[in-house]
This record gives C-alpha cells, structure tokens and sequence, in this order.
C-alpha cells in the first residue's frame, strides 16, 4: 500500500504532507503527518534524518502539527518529523468511542491480545511493522535508519517503550510529560487491562519503569521535561516521572534520565512549544546534525 497525499501545506519553508493509508496491520484507513524541512527540497540526493513524535490521548496527528512548532528547528537541524496517529479509527467496535482516555485516540501503542480489541488496535505493530518501511520505501531521501523519538503524555510512554525496547532501531529518546509507569496509573490500568488482560508479565512488556531494567542499549541520556502545574502529574499522578529515575537506578541507563521538572507549566501545547527545541537540539546531537 502507498501514502495518499491528501494535503500539502507549506510551513516555515518546508512542507507538511497529510498523509494516508490503508494499513494491512491495524485494517483500517490510517492518517499521518509528515514534516518535510526545505533540505528535502533543495536537494534530491542528501539523506535527512526522522524524528517520530508520538501524541498524546485524544490527538489526531495535527495536534502537534499545528501546536508543537517543530518546524524552524526541523529546517534548523535538516531533518524529517513524523506525526502517527494515536489509535486505529472507525474500527467498529463496541465501547469504541465512549471515552476519551480508551479506545480511539487512546491505542497506547501496544498490540492488543484481547477481543474485541486485537483485530485492530495494533499500533505497536502499525509503526514498527507498515509505517516506518512505508516511509522507507516511499520516500528515497528520508533515511529511517537515523531515526529518533520524542511524544507527549501517552506518546511520551510511547516514545520511551518504543526507544528501551528498539535501541537498534532509535538514536534518541525524549518525553514531555510521559506516562511513565502506565501499569501503575489510572490511565495506563484501564488501556492494559482491556488491551491486554489480567497477565502482568505482558504489562511488563510496554511498561518503560519494567523495560528500563532489561536495556541492552547504548549509554545515553533520556531527556524529560515535566511541568510542576501539570494537574496530571502534581494532582492525579498519572505520570510519575520519578518513578522512571528510581528504576533506572537498577539499569544501565542509571543517571541517565535527564528529567527537568519546570516550574508553573501545564500539560498543554503551550508547555510542549516552550521545550520543543531543547528536545530537537538533544535529537540533533545523537542523529549527527549537530
Ligand atoms: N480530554 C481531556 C484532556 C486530554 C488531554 O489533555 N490530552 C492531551 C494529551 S494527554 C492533549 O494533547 N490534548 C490535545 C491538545 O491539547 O491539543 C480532558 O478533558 O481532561
């Protein structure tokens, strides 16, 4: 299957392409975003590097393409940006759409084993399994061999997850306002008990507070930047990011966990634009562009 181009907008010099697909993986018409910076324009031969942002709950992939301003610091760096969407949509299924933290906009990022899920919320699967090779094959010049990944909130889990058990596959990882213990969180018990069951050993494997314990991956820093007015962090603690330090303590990515708590900023797109270029900067650096 191949990208339709449903839109081609020009931004800060670059272009963004909505995109979508029909995805064999998830077996539903999936939609993506992608960030092409002026280098892809200027010239057809160079390889430019992927950053993969995945968002949070209730996003479609515009959220953080009109909100986040990625953009000056793609064109700054030369590289790609790549905005999946957060869950399967239109699958049909029963409960679907009754809530905003379950079901659609709400896929977690994992392979879904229990009915009625696991026909189709299978986003782990969709991005490592048709989107990137997808991305490989339909675009010559963006090199998803130099690939990094950053997310927010339920993208940060994402991000995290797929980064400690995909060190091969990503250089970089980076969070803003990361699930960081989903199986210990209102949020993250709610998706894995329905997505995957009551067997905890399976939790364990998305579980980034689990996965640290187990990298195999080079020594790097995870850079995280969590705001101290974010009502999800200081009031409903579904975030956690401590929790993710004290585990790393038992791994090798111990002190390796660049968590930056910031003072008096929430949980929205204006937190995320105020630290988006520390992130691209920190991604810049390990994709070799800066
Ligand atoms: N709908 C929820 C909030 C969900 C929420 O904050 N989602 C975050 C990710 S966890 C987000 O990025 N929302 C979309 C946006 O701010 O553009 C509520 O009413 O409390």
């Amino acid at each position: 299957m191949t990208f339709t181009t449903d839109t081609s907008i020009s931004s800060f010099g670059g272009k963004l392409l909505k995109l979508s697909h029909d995805s064999p993986v998830t077996g539903t018409k999936m939609v993506v975003n992608i960030y092409l910076p002026h280098q892809y324009f200027d010239d057809e031969t160079t390889k430019l590097p992927v950053l993969m942002y995945l968002s949070g709950l209730t996003c479609t992939p515009d959220n953080a393409s009109e909100k986040a301003f990625f953009q000056p610091y793609a064109n700054q760096y030369g590289f790609a940006v790549v905005f999946p969407d957060t869950s399967p949509r239109g699958a049909n299924i029963e409960g679907e759409d009754d809530s905003w933290d379950f079901g659609t906009g709400a896929g977690f990022y994992l392979d879904a084993t229990q009915k009625p899920w696991n026909k189709n919320y299978k986003m782990y699967s969709y991005i490592m399994k048709d989107l990137i090779p997808q991305i490989a094959s339909s675009y010559d010049t963006l090199d998803t061999h130099k690939m990094s990944i950053c997310g927010h909130s339920m993208g940060g889990y994402g991000a995290l997850m797929f980064y400690l058990r995909n060190p091969d596959v990503f250089q970089s990882c980076s969070a803003f306002a990361p699930i960081t213990n989903p199986s210990e969180c209102q949020w993250g018990k709610k998706s894995f008990s329905n997505y995957l069951g009551d067997d905890k050993t399976l939790w364990a494997e998305y579980d980034p507070c689990d996965l640290v314990k187990k990298f195999t991956g080079d020594k790097r820093p995870i850079l995280i930047h969590q705001g101290t007015a974010d009502a999800f962090y200081a009031k409903d603690h579904q975030l956690q990011p401590e929790k993710l330090v004290n585990a790393s303590t038992q791994s090798p990515l111990n002190g390796m966990i660049d968590l930056h708590l910031v003072d008096g900023y929430d949980h929205s797109y204006y937190f995320i634009s105020s630290f988006v270029k520390e992130h691209c900067q920190f991604h810049a650096k390990y994709l070799g562009l800066n």
